[in-house]
Protein backbone atom coordinates (compact mmCIF):
# COMPACT_ATOMS: atom_id res chain seq x y z
CA UNK A 1 0.00 0.00 0.00
CA UNK A 2 1.12 3.34 -0.52
CA UNK A 3 2.33 5.81 1.60
CA UNK A 4 1.53 9.11 0.92
CA UNK A 5 4.39 11.68 2.78
CA UNK A 6 4.30 14.98 3.64
CA UNK A 7 6.77 17.64 1.55
CA UNK A 8 8.76 19.74 4.06
CA UNK A 9 11.76 21.93 3.71
CA UNK A 10 12.41 19.90 0.20
CA UNK A 11 12.13 16.64 2.20
CA UNK A 12 9.25 14.05 1.91
CA UNK A 13 8.76 13.20 5.26
CA UNK A 14 6.25 11.41 7.47
CA UNK A 15 3.60 13.25 10.34
CA UNK A 16 5.50 13.65 13.48
CA UNK A 17 3.20 12.24 15.30
CA UNK A 18 2.82 8.90 12.75
CA UNK A 19 -0.57 8.76 12.81
CA UNK A 20 -2.27 8.54 8.84
CA UNK A 21 -5.89 8.41 7.31
CA UNK A 22 -7.26 5.97 4.87
CA UNK A 23 -7.45 6.86 1.57
CA UNK A 24 -10.18 5.08 -0.36
CA UNK A 25 -10.07 4.29 -3.76
CA UNK A 26 -13.92 5.65 -4.59
CA UNK A 27 -14.52 3.56 -8.09
CA UNK A 28 -14.04 0.19 -5.09
CA UNK A 29 -15.27 1.50 -2.18
CA UNK A 30 -11.33 0.18 -1.06
CA UNK A 31 -8.33 1.66 0.77
CA UNK A 32 -5.58 1.59 -1.54
CA UNK A 33 -3.29 4.14 0.40
CA UNK A 34 -2.26 6.08 3.35
CA UNK A 35 -2.30 9.98 3.97
CA UNK A 36 -0.29 11.55 6.78
CA UNK A 37 -2.84 12.78 9.64
CA UNK A 38 -0.98 16.17 10.32
CA UNK A 39 -1.59 18.58 12.79
CA UNK A 40 -0.22 21.68 14.37
CA UNK A 41 3.51 20.70 14.45
CA UNK A 42 3.99 19.74 10.80
CA UNK A 43 2.56 23.00 9.88
CA UNK A 44 4.76 24.78 12.85
CA UNK A 45 7.69 22.82 10.71
CA UNK A 46 6.61 24.00 7.12
CA UNK A 47 5.78 27.75 7.49
CA UNK A 48 9.42 27.90 9.61
CA UNK A 49 10.96 26.03 5.93
CA UNK A 50 8.49 28.90 4.62
CA UNK A 51 9.94 31.50 5.83
CA UNK A 52 13.36 30.85 5.83
CA UNK A 53 13.06 30.13 2.01
CA UNK A 54 11.23 33.73 1.75
CA UNK A 55 14.07 35.96 1.42
CA UNK A 56 16.09 34.45 -1.67
CA UNK A 57 12.80 33.24 -3.40
CA UNK A 58 11.10 36.38 -3.44
CA UNK A 59 14.29 38.22 -4.50
CA UNK A 60 15.94 35.81 -7.04
CA UNK A 61 14.16 37.36 -9.81
CA UNK A 62 11.30 36.27 -12.46
CA UNK A 63 13.11 34.59 -14.66
CA UNK A 64 14.81 32.16 -12.10
CA UNK A 65 11.23 31.45 -11.12
CA UNK A 66 10.24 31.44 -14.37
CA UNK A 67 12.62 29.00 -15.14
CA UNK A 68 11.75 26.66 -12.66
CA UNK A 69 7.80 26.79 -12.92
CA UNK A 70 8.47 25.77 -16.71
CA UNK A 71 10.52 23.01 -15.92
CA UNK A 72 7.28 21.63 -13.36
CA UNK A 73 5.32 22.14 -15.89
CA UNK A 74 7.43 20.15 -18.56
CA UNK A 75 7.84 17.28 -15.70
CA UNK A 76 3.79 17.28 -15.48
CA UNK A 77 3.43 17.18 -18.87
CA UNK A 78 6.29 14.65 -19.18
CA UNK A 79 4.56 12.39 -16.32
CA UNK A 80 0.88 12.82 -17.80
CA UNK A 81 -0.18 9.05 -17.73
CA UNK A 82 0.66 8.35 -14.57
CA UNK A 83 -0.89 11.53 -13.19
CA UNK A 84 -3.95 11.15 -14.89
CA UNK A 85 -4.11 7.55 -13.54
CA UNK A 86 -3.91 8.79 -9.94
CA UNK A 87 -6.26 11.21 -10.83
CA UNK A 88 -8.52 8.64 -11.91
CA UNK A 89 -8.21 6.37 -9.02
CA UNK A 90 -8.20 8.64 -6.40
CA UNK A 91 -11.13 10.78 -7.17
CA UNK A 92 -13.05 8.38 -9.57
CA UNK A 93 -13.57 10.43 -12.54
CA UNK A 94 -12.84 9.04 -16.20
CA UNK A 95 -9.45 8.48 -17.13
CA UNK A 96 -9.57 10.37 -20.51
CA UNK A 97 -11.23 13.18 -18.39
CA UNK A 98 -7.98 13.44 -16.16
CA UNK A 99 -5.83 12.94 -19.26
CA UNK A 100 -7.63 15.54 -21.83
CA UNK A 101 -8.64 18.29 -18.69
CA UNK A 102 -7.10 17.72 -15.24
CA UNK A 103 -3.35 16.98 -15.95
CA UNK A 104 -2.99 19.36 -18.87
CA UNK A 105 -4.60 21.88 -17.47
CA UNK A 106 -2.18 21.54 -14.32
CA UNK A 107 1.06 22.17 -16.84
CA UNK A 108 -0.75 24.86 -18.42
CA UNK A 109 -1.07 26.60 -15.06
CA UNK A 110 2.48 26.55 -14.12
CA UNK A 111 3.61 27.64 -17.85
CA UNK A 112 1.18 30.68 -17.58
CA UNK A 113 1.91 31.96 -14.53
CA UNK A 114 5.43 31.46 -15.73
CA UNK A 115 5.05 33.62 -18.49
CA UNK A 116 2.44 35.89 -16.52
CA UNK A 117 4.60 37.13 -13.70
CA UNK A 118 6.90 38.50 -16.92
CA UNK A 119 4.32 40.37 -18.21
CA UNK A 120 3.01 41.51 -14.93
CA UNK A 121 3.41 45.70 -14.40
CA UNK A 122 2.38 47.67 -11.62
CA UNK A 123 0.52 51.17 -12.00
CA UNK A 124 2.22 54.55 -12.14
CA UNK A 125 0.16 58.09 -11.73
CA UNK A 126 1.22 61.34 -12.94
CA UNK A 127 0.28 64.67 -10.84
CA UNK A 128 0.52 67.10 -13.53
CA UNK A 129 3.94 69.07 -12.70
CA UNK A 130 3.50 68.17 -9.09
CA UNK A 131 4.59 64.45 -8.80
CA UNK A 132 4.79 61.03 -9.96
CA UNK A 133 3.45 57.77 -8.25
CA UNK A 134 4.51 54.41 -8.79
CA UNK A 135 3.05 51.46 -7.98
CA UNK A 136 5.44 48.67 -5.89
CA UNK A 137 4.41 45.23 -5.94
CA UNK A 138 5.99 42.80 -3.45
CA UNK A 139 5.17 39.15 -2.91
CA UNK A 140 3.74 38.95 0.87
CA UNK A 141 5.15 36.16 2.42
CA UNK A 142 4.00 32.44 3.38
CA UNK A 143 0.79 31.97 1.24
CA UNK A 144 -1.53 29.74 2.73
CA UNK A 145 -3.04 27.26 -0.53
CA UNK A 146 -6.10 24.98 0.76
CA UNK A 147 -7.83 22.90 -2.22
CA UNK A 148 -10.82 20.66 -2.94
CA UNK A 149 -11.24 17.36 -4.25
CA UNK A 150 -13.32 17.83 -7.58
CA UNK A 151 -10.49 18.92 -10.11
CA UNK A 152 -7.57 17.88 -7.23
CA UNK A 153 -4.20 18.61 -9.24
CA UNK A 154 -5.81 21.36 -11.41
CA UNK A 155 -6.71 23.33 -8.65
CA UNK A 156 -3.87 22.63 -6.57
CA UNK A 157 -2.10 24.47 -8.74
CA UNK A 158 -4.20 26.86 -10.11
CA UNK A 159 -2.92 28.59 -6.43
CA UNK A 160 0.21 27.27 -5.66
CA UNK A 161 1.69 28.59 -9.87
CA UNK A 162 0.47 32.27 -9.26
CA UNK A 163 1.98 32.25 -5.04
CA UNK A 164 4.71 31.35 -6.73
CA UNK A 165 5.25 33.28 -9.45
CA UNK A 166 4.72 36.14 -7.78
CA UNK A 167 7.33 35.10 -6.03
CA UNK A 168 5.49 34.31 -2.35
CA UNK A 169 7.08 30.83 -0.41
CA UNK A 170 3.70 28.17 0.22
CA UNK A 171 2.38 25.93 2.81
CA UNK A 172 -0.49 24.00 0.63
CA UNK A 173 -2.78 21.11 2.02
CA UNK A 174 -4.43 19.51 -0.50
CA UNK A 175 -7.84 17.77 0.57
CA UNK A 176 -7.66 14.60 2.52
CA UNK A 177 -10.09 13.09 0.04
CA UNK A 178 -7.72 12.86 -3.12
CA UNK A 179 -4.18 13.82 -1.92
CA UNK A 180 -1.71 11.28 -4.32
CA UNK A 181 -1.77 13.98 -7.37
CA UNK A 182 -0.34 16.87 -4.95
CA UNK A 183 2.52 14.16 -3.28
CA UNK A 184 3.07 13.03 -6.97
CA UNK A 185 3.82 16.84 -7.62
CA UNK A 186 5.65 17.50 -4.67
CA UNK A 187 8.22 14.66 -6.47
CA UNK A 188 8.35 16.65 -9.71
CA UNK A 189 9.18 19.63 -7.34
CA UNK A 190 12.35 17.85 -6.04
CA UNK A 191 12.96 16.74 -9.80
CA UNK A 192 12.42 20.34 -11.25
CA UNK A 193 14.78 21.44 -8.57
CA UNK A 194 12.40 24.11 -6.49
CA UNK A 195 14.81 25.84 -3.63
CA UNK A 196 13.97 23.75 -0.55
CA UNK A 197 10.98 25.20 1.56
CA UNK A 198 9.74 27.10 -1.84
CA UNK A 199 6.61 25.07 -1.50
CA UNK A 200 5.58 22.53 1.52
CA UNK A 201 3.01 20.27 0.92
CA UNK A 202 1.07 19.49 4.63
CA UNK A 203 -1.57 16.49 3.54
CA UNK A 204 -4.59 15.69 6.47
CA UNK A 205 -8.02 16.87 7.73
CA UNK A 206 -9.42 20.20 7.03
CA UNK A 207 -10.23 20.83 10.98
CA UNK A 208 -6.50 19.94 11.57
CA UNK A 209 -4.44 20.89 9.20
CA UNK A 210 -5.83 23.17 7.15
CA UNK A 211 -7.37 24.95 10.27
CA UNK A 212 -3.36 25.42 11.33
CA UNK A 213 -2.84 27.33 8.15
CA UNK A 214 -5.18 29.35 8.70
CA UNK A 215 -4.69 29.92 12.07
CA UNK A 216 -0.97 30.54 11.79
CA UNK A 217 0.22 34.39 12.90
CA UNK A 218 3.26 33.70 9.61
CA UNK A 219 0.29 32.95 7.60
CA UNK A 220 -0.45 36.76 6.02
CA UNK A 221 -2.68 35.38 3.07
CA UNK A 222 -4.77 32.38 2.14
CA UNK A 223 -6.10 31.38 -0.67
CA UNK A 224 -9.28 28.51 -0.75
CA UNK A 225 -11.68 26.71 -2.70
CA UNK A 226 -13.83 24.22 -1.17
CA UNK A 227 -17.53 24.39 0.27
CA UNK A 228 -18.98 27.48 1.08
CA UNK A 229 -19.70 26.32 4.81
CA UNK A 230 -15.86 25.98 5.03
CA UNK A 231 -15.25 29.43 3.70
CA UNK A 232 -16.98 30.79 6.21
CA UNK A 233 -14.97 29.28 8.98
CA UNK A 234 -12.18 30.12 7.28
CA UNK A 235 -13.35 33.55 7.50
CA UNK A 236 -14.30 34.00 10.81
CA UNK A 237 -10.86 32.59 11.79
CA UNK A 238 -8.71 35.01 9.35
CA UNK A 239 -10.31 38.37 9.15
CA UNK A 240 -10.01 39.12 12.92
CA UNK A 241 -6.44 38.83 11.93
CA UNK A 242 -6.61 41.16 8.92
CA UNK A 243 -5.47 38.15 6.80
CA UNK A 244 -5.62 39.04 2.71
CA UNK A 245 -8.58 36.08 1.60
CA UNK A 246 -9.25 34.26 -1.84
CA UNK A 247 -12.31 32.36 -1.15
CA UNK A 248 -13.74 30.17 -4.42
CA UNK A 249 -16.87 28.62 -2.77
CA UNK A 250 -19.82 27.02 -4.22
CA UNK A 251 -22.51 27.79 -6.77
CA UNK A 252 -26.27 26.87 -7.73
CA UNK A 253 -25.41 28.01 -11.62
CA UNK A 254 -28.71 28.56 -13.66
CA UNK A 255 -28.23 27.14 -17.70
CA UNK A 256 -30.81 29.89 -19.73
CA UNK A 257 -31.98 28.25 -23.07
CA UNK A 258 -33.72 30.34 -25.30
CA UNK A 259 -36.25 28.88 -28.16
CA UNK A 260 -33.72 30.69 -30.31
CA UNK A 261 -30.69 28.30 -29.94
CA UNK A 262 -28.51 26.49 -31.91
CA UNK A 263 -30.41 23.30 -30.22
CA UNK A 264 -27.98 20.47 -31.24
CA UNK A 265 -24.78 22.24 -29.72
CA UNK A 266 -27.06 23.61 -26.88
CA UNK A 267 -27.55 20.24 -26.29
CA UNK A 268 -24.39 18.63 -26.73
CA UNK A 269 -23.02 21.40 -24.02
CA UNK A 270 -25.91 20.83 -21.68
CA UNK A 271 -25.05 17.06 -21.46
CA UNK A 272 -21.32 18.39 -20.04
CA UNK A 273 -22.44 21.58 -18.49
CA UNK A 274 -24.82 19.60 -16.31
CA UNK A 275 -22.11 16.08 -15.56
CA UNK A 276 -18.79 16.36 -16.68
CA UNK A 277 -17.04 14.87 -13.45
CA UNK A 278 -19.85 13.43 -12.45
CA UNK A 279 -21.51 17.37 -11.84
CA UNK A 280 -18.50 17.72 -9.28
CA UNK A 281 -17.53 21.16 -10.70
CA UNK A 282 -18.35 24.50 -9.15
CA UNK A 283 -19.66 25.85 -12.50
CA UNK A 284 -21.63 22.90 -13.83
CA UNK A 285 -25.28 24.23 -14.51
CA UNK A 286 -27.53 22.93 -12.10
CA UNK A 287 -30.63 24.55 -12.86
CA UNK A 288 -31.72 24.44 -16.29
CA UNK A 289 -34.40 26.67 -17.46
CA UNK A 290 -35.96 26.31 -20.83
CA UNK A 291 -38.18 28.55 -22.70
CA UNK A 292 -41.21 26.97 -23.16
CA UNK A 293 -41.73 26.73 -27.06
CA UNK A 294 -39.04 24.10 -26.73
CA UNK A 295 -39.15 23.00 -23.63
CA UNK A 296 -41.03 19.48 -24.50
CA UNK A 297 -38.39 19.09 -27.39
CA UNK A 298 -35.33 20.01 -25.10
CA UNK A 299 -36.30 17.68 -22.28
CA UNK A 300 -36.98 14.35 -24.73
CA UNK A 301 -33.61 15.04 -26.30
CA UNK A 302 -31.88 15.29 -23.33
CA UNK A 303 -33.61 12.64 -20.98
CA UNK A 304 -33.19 10.17 -24.12
CA UNK A 305 -29.17 11.44 -24.59
CA UNK A 306 -29.00 11.04 -20.62
CA UNK A 307 -30.45 7.45 -20.31
CA UNK A 308 -27.41 6.31 -22.71
CA UNK A 309 -24.55 7.74 -20.60
CA UNK A 310 -22.29 5.08 -19.62
CA UNK A 311 -21.57 4.83 -15.76
CA UNK A 312 -18.53 2.72 -14.97
CA UNK A 313 -15.25 2.02 -14.44
CA UNK A 314 -13.15 5.11 -14.56
CA UNK A 315 -10.39 3.35 -16.19
CA UNK A 316 -12.50 2.16 -19.10
CA UNK A 317 -12.16 4.22 -22.01
CA UNK A 318 -15.74 4.22 -22.74
CA UNK A 319 -16.54 5.21 -19.36
CA UNK A 320 -18.55 8.81 -19.34
CA UNK A 321 -19.64 8.80 -15.80
CA UNK A 322 -17.08 7.33 -13.32
CA UNK A 323 -17.79 7.46 -9.50
CA UNK A 324 -18.67 10.34 -7.12
CA UNK A 325 -15.55 11.08 -4.83
CA UNK A 326 -16.75 9.40 -1.29
CA UNK A 327 -19.44 7.36 0.02
CA UNK A 328 -20.44 9.80 2.32
CA UNK A 329 -20.17 12.12 -0.90
CA UNK A 330 -22.87 9.87 -2.61
CA UNK A 331 -25.62 9.75 0.08
CA UNK A 332 -25.12 13.29 0.41
CA UNK A 333 -26.46 13.18 -3.29
CA UNK A 334 -29.18 10.82 -3.23
CA UNK A 335 -30.03 11.97 -0.30
CA UNK A 336 -30.79 15.26 -2.34
CA UNK A 337 -32.69 13.18 -4.98
CA UNK A 338 -35.39 11.86 -2.15
CA UNK A 339 -35.53 15.33 -1.15
CA UNK A 340 -36.66 16.58 -4.49
CA UNK A 341 -39.19 14.08 -4.32
CA UNK A 342 -40.07 14.77 -1.21
CA UNK A 343 -40.78 18.51 -2.37
CA UNK A 344 -42.98 17.25 -5.95
CA UNK A 345 -40.63 16.60 -8.10
CA UNK A 346 -40.74 13.82 -10.80
CA UNK A 347 -37.31 12.03 -11.55
CA UNK A 348 -36.79 11.44 -15.67
CA UNK A 349 -33.75 9.95 -15.81
CA UNK A 350 -31.50 7.93 -13.15
CA UNK A 351 -32.61 8.86 -9.68
CA UNK A 352 -30.25 5.94 -8.21
CA UNK A 353 -27.03 4.26 -7.01
CA UNK A 354 -25.58 2.28 -10.16
CA UNK A 355 -23.94 -1.02 -8.93
CA UNK A 356 -21.72 -1.94 -11.55
CA UNK A 357 -19.94 -5.79 -12.34
CA UNK A 358 -17.10 -6.87 -11.84
CA UNK A 359 -13.91 -4.78 -9.86
CA UNK A 360 -16.15 -1.64 -9.24
CA UNK A 361 -19.10 -3.74 -7.41
CA UNK A 362 -18.43 -1.77 -4.24
CA UNK A 363 -18.14 1.78 -6.15
CA UNK A 364 -19.52 4.64 -5.56
CA UNK A 365 -22.08 5.43 -9.04
CA UNK A 366 -24.62 7.39 -9.21
CA UNK A 367 -26.82 7.61 -12.41
CA UNK A 368 -27.14 11.33 -14.29
CA UNK A 369 -30.23 12.17 -12.84
CA UNK A 370 -32.79 14.78 -14.47
CA UNK A 371 -35.84 15.95 -12.39
CA UNK A 372 -38.35 18.32 -13.13
CA UNK A 373 -41.60 19.83 -11.78
CA UNK A 374 -39.79 21.74 -8.68
CA UNK A 375 -40.36 25.10 -7.70
CA UNK A 376 -37.04 27.38 -8.22
CA UNK A 377 -37.13 28.46 -4.67
CA UNK A 378 -37.36 24.85 -2.95
CA UNK A 379 -34.58 23.67 -1.34
CA UNK A 380 -33.49 20.89 -3.97
CA UNK A 381 -33.43 24.40 -6.56
CA UNK A 382 -31.35 26.61 -3.75
CA UNK A 383 -29.14 24.38 -2.12
CA UNK A 384 -25.52 23.17 -3.70
CA UNK A 385 -25.80 19.48 -4.57
CA UNK A 386 -22.37 19.20 -6.48
CA UNK A 387 -23.21 15.94 -7.85
CA UNK A 388 -24.80 14.10 -11.09
CA UNK A 389 -28.45 15.81 -10.94
CA UNK A 390 -30.04 18.89 -12.56
CA UNK A 391 -33.66 19.87 -12.63
CA UNK A 392 -35.29 21.62 -15.45
CA UNK A 393 -37.77 24.43 -15.58
CA UNK A 394 -39.56 26.14 -17.98
CA UNK A 395 -40.06 29.63 -18.75
CA UNK A 396 -41.92 32.32 -20.40
CA UNK A 397 -39.75 35.71 -20.78
CA UNK A 398 -37.20 37.02 -20.00
CA UNK A 399 -37.90 38.75 -16.86
CA UNK A 400 -39.07 35.63 -15.23
CA UNK A 401 -35.75 33.76 -16.47
CA UNK A 402 -33.82 36.80 -14.74
CA UNK A 403 -35.36 36.36 -11.49
CA UNK A 404 -35.72 32.77 -10.79
CA UNK A 405 -31.92 32.45 -12.06
CA UNK A 406 -30.86 35.35 -9.30
CA UNK A 407 -32.94 33.88 -6.37
CA UNK A 408 -30.27 31.96 -4.85
CA UNK A 409 -27.84 32.86 -2.63
CA UNK A 410 -24.89 32.19 -5.12
CA UNK A 411 -23.50 33.80 -7.75
CA UNK A 412 -20.77 31.81 -9.68
CA UNK A 413 -21.11 31.26 -12.99
CA UNK A 414 -24.43 31.20 -15.58
CA UNK A 415 -24.65 29.35 -19.26
CA UNK A 416 -27.01 31.32 -21.44
CA UNK A 417 -28.12 29.62 -25.26
CA UNK A 418 -29.62 32.36 -28.02
CA UNK A 419 -28.53 33.66 -31.10
CA UNK A 420 -30.38 36.94 -30.46
CA UNK A 421 -26.74 39.13 -29.79
CA UNK A 422 -28.64 41.86 -28.02
CA UNK A 423 -30.71 39.69 -25.77
CA UNK A 424 -27.38 38.05 -24.94
CA UNK A 425 -25.37 41.06 -24.04
CA UNK A 426 -28.60 41.90 -21.70
CA UNK A 427 -29.11 38.91 -19.85
CA UNK A 428 -25.57 38.38 -19.08
CA UNK A 429 -25.21 42.19 -17.57
CA UNK A 430 -28.41 41.41 -15.48
CA UNK A 431 -27.71 37.95 -13.90
CA UNK A 432 -25.69 37.84 -10.83
CA UNK A 433 -22.82 35.62 -11.50
CA UNK A 434 -18.98 36.82 -12.01
CA UNK A 435 -19.03 34.52 -15.02
CA UNK A 436 -21.24 34.25 -18.07
CA UNK A 437 -21.03 31.23 -20.50
CA UNK A 438 -23.10 32.30 -24.15
CA UNK A 439 -23.42 29.36 -26.25
CA UNK A 440 -20.64 27.68 -24.79
CA UNK A 441 -19.65 26.19 -21.06
CA UNK A 442 -16.18 26.14 -19.13
CA UNK A 443 -13.86 27.88 -22.37
CA UNK A 444 -11.28 28.95 -20.36
CA UNK A 445 -9.24 31.57 -21.32
CA UNK A 446 -6.95 31.62 -18.01
CA UNK A 447 -6.07 35.42 -18.21
CA UNK A 448 -9.70 36.35 -17.15
CA UNK A 449 -11.31 37.08 -13.65
CA UNK A 450 -12.10 34.02 -12.19
CA UNK A 451 -14.88 33.79 -9.29
CA UNK A 452 -18.37 34.41 -7.84
CA UNK A 453 -20.66 36.77 -6.00
CA UNK A 454 -22.51 36.45 -3.34
CA UNK A 455 -21.79 33.05 -1.36
CA UNK A 456 -19.84 32.25 -4.21
CA UNK A 457 -16.71 33.92 -2.69
CA UNK A 458 -14.63 36.46 -2.34
CA UNK A 459 -12.13 37.92 -4.89
CA UNK A 460 -11.45 36.74 -8.31
CA UNK A 461 -8.75 34.13 -9.57
CA UNK A 462 -6.95 34.17 -12.61
CA UNK A 463 -4.83 36.18 -14.78
CA UNK A 464 -3.19 39.50 -13.35
CA UNK A 465 -5.74 39.08 -10.71
CA UNK A 466 -4.15 36.50 -8.81
CA UNK A 467 -1.18 38.33 -9.20
CA UNK A 468 -2.84 41.60 -7.21
CA UNK A 469 -3.74 39.15 -4.96
CA UNK A 470 -0.52 36.86 -4.22
CA UNK A 471 1.08 40.75 -4.48
CA UNK A 472 1.25 43.78 -1.78
CA UNK A 473 1.01 46.67 -3.29
CA UNK A 474 3.10 50.15 -1.60
CA UNK A 475 2.76 53.44 -3.75
CA UNK A 476 5.72 55.62 -3.57
CA UNK A 477 5.07 59.54 -4.41
CA UNK A 478 7.86 61.65 -5.65
CA UNK A 479 7.28 65.30 -5.80
CA UNK A 480 8.78 66.85 -8.89
N1 LIG B 1 -16.81 25.10 -4.85
C1 LIG B 1 -16.12 24.04 -4.98
O1 LIG B 1 -15.31 24.02 -5.81
C2 LIG B 1 -16.31 22.90 -4.07
C3 LIG B 1 -17.46 22.79 -3.35
N2 LIG B 1 -17.61 21.76 -2.51
C4 LIG B 1 -18.85 21.72 -1.77
O2 LIG B 1 -18.57 21.60 -0.41
C5 LIG B 1 -19.20 20.45 0.11
C6 LIG B 1 -18.33 19.87 1.19
O3 LIG B 1 -17.22 19.26 0.62
P1 LIG B 1 -15.91 19.08 1.46
O4 LIG B 1 -15.09 18.00 0.98
O5 LIG B 1 -16.30 18.99 2.89
O6 LIG B 1 -15.18 20.45 1.10
P2 LIG B 1 -14.45 21.42 2.04
O7 LIG B 1 -14.82 22.78 1.67
O8 LIG B 1 -14.62 21.04 3.45
O9 LIG B 1 -12.92 21.12 1.67
C7 LIG B 1 -12.10 21.92 0.89
C8 LIG B 1 -10.72 22.02 1.53
O10 LIG B 1 -10.81 22.71 2.77
C9 LIG B 1 -10.19 21.98 3.81
N3 LIG B 1 -10.81 22.36 5.06
C10 LIG B 1 -11.94 21.87 5.62
N4 LIG B 1 -12.19 22.48 6.80
C11 LIG B 1 -11.20 23.39 6.98
C12 LIG B 1 -10.90 24.33 8.01
N5 LIG B 1 -11.66 24.47 9.09
N6 LIG B 1 -9.80 25.09 7.87
C13 LIG B 1 -9.01 24.99 6.79
N7 LIG B 1 -9.24 24.11 5.80
C14 LIG B 1 -10.33 23.32 5.88
C15 LIG B 1 -10.39 20.55 3.37
O11 LIG B 1 -9.49 19.69 4.04
C16 LIG B 1 -10.11 20.67 1.89
O12 LIG B 1 -8.72 20.70 1.66
C17 LIG B 1 -19.40 19.56 -1.09
O13 LIG B 1 -20.43 18.65 -0.91
C18 LIG B 1 -19.71 20.56 -2.16
O14 LIG B 1 -21.05 20.93 -2.09
C19 LIG B 1 -16.64 20.82 -2.36
C20 LIG B 1 -15.48 20.87 -3.08
C21 LIG B 1 -15.25 21.91 -4.04
O1 LIG C 1 -10.54 27.40 -13.12
C1 LIG C 1 -11.31 26.62 -13.69
O2 LIG C 1 -11.26 26.43 -14.88
C2 LIG C 1 -12.26 25.83 -12.92
C3 LIG C 1 -12.41 25.96 -11.62
C4 LIG C 1 -13.33 25.11 -10.93
C5 LIG C 1 -13.55 25.18 -9.62
O3 LIG C 1 -13.03 26.16 -8.87
C6 LIG C 1 -14.35 24.17 -8.90
O4 LIG C 1 -15.00 23.35 -9.50
O5 LIG C 1 -14.26 24.21 -7.68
Amino acid sequence: MQIIENYINGALVAPISKKYIDNINPSKGQVYSQIPDSDHADVELAVAAAKAAFPAWSTCGIETRAHILNKIADLIDENLEELAKAESIDNGKPLSLAKSVDIPRASSNFRFYASGIQHFAAESHYMEGTAINYTKRSAVGVAGCISPWNLPLYLFSWKIAPALAAGNTVVAKPTEVTPMTAYLLSKLCIEAGLPNGVLNIVHGYGHKAGQAIVEHKDVPLISFTGGTETGKKLAATAAPMFKKLSLELGGKNPNIIFADCDFDDMLKTTLRSSFANQGQICLCGSRIFVERPIYGKFKNAFVEKVKKMKVGDPLNDQTKMGAVVSEAHMNKVLGYIKLAQGEGGTVLAGGDRVMVEGDCADGYFIAPTIIEGLSHDCRTNQEEIFGPVVTIMPFDTEDEVLAMANATSYGLAATIWTQNLKRAHRVSHQVKSGIVWVNCWLLRDLRTPFGGMKQSGVGREGGFEALRFFTEPQNVCIKL
